[in-house]
């Protein structure tokens, strides 16, 4: 599955509705970044699902610029379920929409839905699923297309408690594959810890939560390690490491949160190819960013 092949980014954007509207987003600089997990946080009606349509390009900003647009799949706050078809017919015929064999659709619209625990709906037409079970035909149409970015508003909301680990996990799953996902949830402790970059949306403008602070005090690890000359870090040891520097072709120092070494070994070794790890220790050059060491 093809990886997010650059960055999405709104230059200055602004968003009103209507010709008299008032601005609900304005001058609005947002860069999403292959490989990352973003999150949107603001009040109600403050333009989190103005921003999120945008992103995934079912809306245009009234002035501003949206260039690098990646392959999207998005699941909105009220999915239509009047659809004229069943749960496994609609996804069906999303995937051939996808570019996928009836076949392939059809088989992989089955796989989400049994991800899901929504197998026993496969024939039930959409209009008469409950809204759990309708949310979880959302969820399934847009990880099915395997998009680059994945725009998700609310999309837990009304989900049961597996379908609500599955759904994160199929997150992670992305960005791993070197996709990209911006969520917006109610819930704080929604993947929690796992966003590389948090904004609010306040006053029509976005304010970047200074992220990464709690990487970048505490314990670190260093690991060398060796690549091919020109090789590229997985996306995941990119995500997770606080500095890489290239020493020779190939060779990188990484600098990483000690609590998340096991992570970025794991990706190291288990790559295509994978790479060598020369060393890991404990990295008493760092300097304490005021956080107790
Ligand atoms: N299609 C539309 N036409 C007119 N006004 C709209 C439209 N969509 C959103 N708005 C207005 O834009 C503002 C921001 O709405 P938006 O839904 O983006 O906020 P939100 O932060 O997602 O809200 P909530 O947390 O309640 O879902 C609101 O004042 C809303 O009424």
């Amino acid at each position: 599955m093809a990886p997010m092949q650059r960055d999405l980014r709104l230059t200055r954007v602004g968003r009103r509705y209507g010709l008299r509207g008032p601005w609900v987003l304005r001058g609005v600089d947002l860069t999403v970044t292959p490989g990352t997990l973003t999150r949107v946080e603001g009040a109600n009606g403050t333009g989190k699902s103005t921003l999120l349509r945008l992103l995934a390009g079912i809306d245009a900003p009234t002035e501003g610029r949206v260039t690098g647009r990646p392959r999207t799949a998005y699941v909105p706050e009220r999915f239509p379920a009047a659809l004229p078809f069943t749960a496994s017919g609609y996804l069906t015929h999303l995937g051939t929409v996808h570019g996928l064999s009836r076949r392939t659709a059809a088989r992989a619209a089955g796989e989400w839905l049994e991800r899901f625990g929504a197998s026993a709906y496969a024939g039930t037409p959409l209009a008469q699923l409950s809204k759990g079970s309708s949310q979880k035909v959302a969820v399934a149409q847009a990880l099915l297309a395997e998009p680059e970015l994945l725009v998700l508003d609310e999309a837990w909301t009304g989900l049961d408690t597996g379908a609500r680990a599955e759904l994160e996990r199929a997150v992670a799953e992305r960005t791993s594959a070197g996709g990209a996902v911006v969520f917006v949830d109610h819930d704080p402790r929604r993947l929690a810890g796992a966003p590389d970059a948090t904004y609010t949306v306040a006053d029509a403008a976005l304010d970047r939560r200074t992220e990464k602070a709690s990487s970048a005090v505490g314990p670190h690890t260093v690991v060398s390690v060796q690549g091919p000359p020109g090789g590229q870090l997985p996306a995941d040891v990119t995500r997770a490491v606080t500095s890489a520097e290239e020493i020779t072709p190939g060779g990188y120092r990484l600098t990483v949160p000690a609590s998340r070494s096991d992570v970025v070994l794991r990706a190291l070794l288990t790559a295509r190819p994978p790479w060598h790890v020369v060393r890991v220790h404990p990295d008493d050059l760092t300097p304490d960013l005021g956080g107790r060491s």
